[in-house]
């Protein structure tokens, strides 16, 4: 299983005192020495972390592979074509998420997906579609022609997450947490079936495929046992940890978890 790590992080810990410290571009060494495989960033439209010109110099000095997230409007694309990354990935954005909240509506932008995908592909970029788990939007991701598709898979960790914390909750009485855990257990499981068949689904049209958003410590066994997926995408629970043990260590963490 491959580990692309977001960096985003260490540049939203630098834009909350809008000044140059801690550099992304710092990040790259450590990840590399880590035997991470990939770096991902993501250029918002906003710049509320990510800027031009992290990108860019990450994009020239990075040893690892760069995947660049950016949203469809044809201004971005013409700043990614010129960028030149290994990879970008689609996704959708909303100028008032505080992170991004679902995947890429392919039928409504069809026209518009298709045409950045032509222009960043004779740019000689590999691209990725952020999708949610369906089976609509994986055939839609093969008839675009792209490399990739990454399952978003925030659903799945916000029901593990309400499922863990009713957990940590337990002064309530067992009979009341029942009904709800059981709910909860079941569409998590739903959850986890829909991105397998989703990521076998993907496969089968050969598409490569990628998971993220929202994974971490805790829930990312039960994705990184989903054998059609051959690469996670992870940032905000890896840059958090690292606060503690160091990014280095961090990152062995997860490696060590998804093996
Ligand atoms: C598309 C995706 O899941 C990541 O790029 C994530 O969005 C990064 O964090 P922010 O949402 O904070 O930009
Ligand atoms: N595409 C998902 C990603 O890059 C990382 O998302 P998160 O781990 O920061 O939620």
């Amino acid at each position: 299983m491959l580990l692309g790590v977001n960096i985003d992080h260490i540049a939203v810990l630098r834009e909350a005192r809008k000044i140059n410290d801690p550099n992304p571009l710092d990040a790259l060494g450590v990840c590399k020495l880590a035997n991470a495989d990939q770096i991902t960033i993501h250029l918002r439209e906003d710049r509320r972390h990510i800027h031009d010109d992290d990108a860019k110099k990450i994009i020239q000095s990075s040893t690892l592979p760069v995947n660049l997230e950016c949203s469809i409007n044809e201004q971005i694309i013409d700043i990614v074509c010129k960028l030149k990354p290994q990879r970008a990935t689609l996704v959708p954005e909303n100028r008032e998420e505080v992170t991004t909240e679902g995947g890429l509506d392919l039928e409504t932008n069809y026209k518009k997906i298709e045409n950045a995908i032509k222009k960043l592909q004779e740019n000689e970029i590999e691209v990725s579609l952020f999708i949610d788990p369906c089976k609509k939007m994986i055939e839609l991701s093969s008839k675009l022609n792209v490399e990739w598709v990454e399952l978003h898979t925030g659903r799945f960790a916000n029901i593990y997450a309400m499922l863990h914390s009713n957990l940590i909750n337990s002064h309530h009485s067992i009979k009341e947490l029942e009904l709800p855990r059981c709910e909860l257990n079941k569409l998590l499981k739903e959850s986890r079936k829909e991105i397998k068949k989703a990521a076998n689904k993907a496969v089968e049209l050969d598409l490569k495929v990628a998971a993220g958003h929202g994974l971490n410590y805790q829930n990312v066994k039960k994705i990184s046992s989903i054998k059609s997926i051959s690469e996670l995408n992870i940032g905000q629970s890896i840059i958090a940890r690292s606060v503690y043990t160091g990014l280095y260590q961090a990152i062995l963490d997860m490696k060590e978890l998804i093996k």
